[in-house]
């Protein structure tokens, strides 16, 4: 930590947030503003139904066009590049990366998260002895989601991967990881490490330890002399991840690194046990902080780690993933042309009152938490000749409603606790309609900041805290609390009760499409 930095207000974070449909960078205050920012939405590869992939280059030189971007910006403000200490990464999770140790190049595109071409792979995996033990071990139930299914398939179904294995040069990484490798150089400083938020996503990891468990690579019948995994080590630090290499930014050490859903609860500020946020992004991911000990759900939701920032400083979380949130906007605005852009879709549903008795589960990826249901596809239920767009707008906008509020009810049985109100934020928390929605369902609060690059702020948190911008969290008490909006339940609980019974009917009738 140099000494120019503590105490000093005159000193910036950066943040690259790298999530599944965009990548930004971000430059804070120490107040915790965004002064400086760039995005670019990048491609999105669906080679068939059910698969998804990201070209890894193309992320790498997003990232490095956004840091250009936002500290061009910064700089025509009249602020210097050197006034910015440190760079926090945070990134989809579980997304899959291989590449060759020896040249750094990848050997295939990443697999996405929400990619499902492991779903026959992975219910032959659940028939073997043991695999009902797993989540004990690592939190997280045996499905497509995690990292190790897209490993697995990789090995099994591309030649040049299994060759780079068998020599034992196939290096395995989630976003994060390939991120820290590329920005430090590749080959040339071979820094090849993970945090635990992100490590705590493929299912190698073991959730007590924070190390990987031969218990869980055995499992998966892999030989870990042949794989090469990247270390893990704590979320907020000095030294461990390494320097940007090349760029404006040469020179300038990452010192923080989350999954993306962890670093929204640090940005949320989620630091107490029984504190919660929910991230409507692509997916939505809502988050509950359990305290310094983990919890294995046994109602359907994963236990993960919110972060780790060091001894005593380290937190758990019980998650309720959503595999489709902002996506089913998009889906229809790209696919069908409801509307011209996702940010008019709720002018679009507020053409009408309600959901006119339709009821859209957007299983695209199957139902992640708390059902489970791989071999659900999307399929909408009640149509009529009634039926308009914006009943189906609307129906769209209450699917991720409906499975926050069988989230919260699966989380309620597993912590014994219920929940006083919920932090939102993410790209479809900017809808009005559809935060009065999930407070109307859920009958509690919704509380939405007035800054929604919560995600973001939390990697700058992560990275700030290394280098002494911050030097506790007590400190970041007042960051982005005035103007946040309230909403308030408005319906009567018995017709919230009434339309969640509707929605989990027809849950059940998704079941066994894709079987
Ligand atoms: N006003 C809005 N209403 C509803 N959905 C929106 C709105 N604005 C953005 N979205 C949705 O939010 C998603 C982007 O959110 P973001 O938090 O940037 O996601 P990610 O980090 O996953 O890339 C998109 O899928 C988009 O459809
Ligand atoms: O891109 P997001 O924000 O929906 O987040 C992706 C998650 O990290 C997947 O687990």
């Amino acid at each position: 930590m140099g000494d120019t930095t503590k105490g000093s207000h005159d000193v910036f974070v950066g943040s690259i947030d790298q999530g599944t449909t965009s990548t930004r960078f971000l430059i804070f205050n120490r107040d915790g503003e965004p002064v400086a920012s760039h995005q670019i939405e990048f491609k999105q590869i669906y080679p068939q139904s059910g698969w998804h992939e990201h070209d890894p280059l193309e992320i790498i030189t997003s990232v490095e066009q956004c840091i250009e971007g936002a500290v061009k910006d910064f700089e025509t403000q009249g602020h210097s590049s050197a006034k910015i200490k440190a760079v926090g990464i945070t990134n989809q999770r579980e997304t899959t990366v291989v590449w060759d140790y020896e040249t750094g190049e990848p050997l295939y595109n990443a697999i996405v998260w929400t990619d499902t071409r492991t779903q026959a792979l992975i219910r032959k995996i659940k028939l073997r002895l043991g695999a009902d033990r797993l989540q004990e071990l690592c939190g997280l139930p045996l499905s497509t989601y995690p990292s190790v299914g897209k490993l697995l398939w990789l090995l099994e179904n591309v030649p040049k991967v299994k060759e780079a294995y068998e020599k034992g040069n196939l290096a395995f990484g989630t976003i994060d990881a390939w991120l820290v490798y590329r920005l430090n150089g590749a080959t040339k400083k071979n820094v090849f490490v993970s945090d635990p938020t992100n490590a705590s996503r493929t299912c190698f990891m073991n959730l007590r330890t924070l190390d990987y468990d031969d218990q869980l690579i055995d499992f998966f019948r892999l030989d870990s002399s042949k794989l090469r995994l990247p270390k893990i080590v704590q979320s907020s630090h000095p030294e461990v991840y390494g320097k940007l290499e090349s760029g404006v930014l040469k020179g300038v050490p990452i010192t923080g690194c989350l999954g993306d859903q962890s670093a929204a609860l640090v940005g949320q500020k989620g630091f107490t046990p029984g504190l919660a946020k929910n991230t409507y992004g692509t997916g939505c991911f809502l988050l509950y902080n359990v305290g310094d000990q983990p919890v294995f759900s046994t109602h359907g939701l994963l236990g993960t780690v919110a972060y780790d920032f060091g001894k005593g400083k380290r937190m758990y979380a019980l998650e309720g993933s959503i595999a489709v949130a902002g996506s089913s906007v998009k889906f229809l605005v790209d696919n069908f042309g409801f509307v011209e852009s996702s940010n008019k879709i709720s002018e679009l549903a507020s053409t009408v009152e309600d959901n006119g008795g339709c009821v859209f589960v957007t299983a695209f990826s199957g139902l992640f938490a708390p059902y489970w249901i791989d071999d659900a596809r999307g399929t909408i239920y009640g149509i009529t000749a009634y039926t308009q767009r914006g009943h189906l707008a609307r129906a769209t906008l209450e699917a991720t409603c409906f499975q926050t509020q069988a989230i919260l009810s699966a989380m309620e049985k597993d912590s014994g606790h219920k929940l006083a109100e919920l932090a939102v934020d993410g790209g479809m928390s900017n809808s009005d309609l559809c935060m009065q929605t999930q407070s109307d369902l859920i009958q509690i609060p919704v509380i939405r900041p007035k800054m929604r690059e919560t995600t973001a702020l939390g990697a700058a948190i992560a990275a700030g805290l290394a280098v002494g911008v911050w030097d506790s969290i007590d400190e970041l008490k007042d960051i982005n609390v005035e103007g946040r909006t309230v909403f308030k339940p408005q319906m009567e609980e018995a017709k919230s009760k009434e339309m969640f019974g509707r929605w989990e009917k027809a849950v059940q009738m998704s079941k066994g499409w894709s079987s």
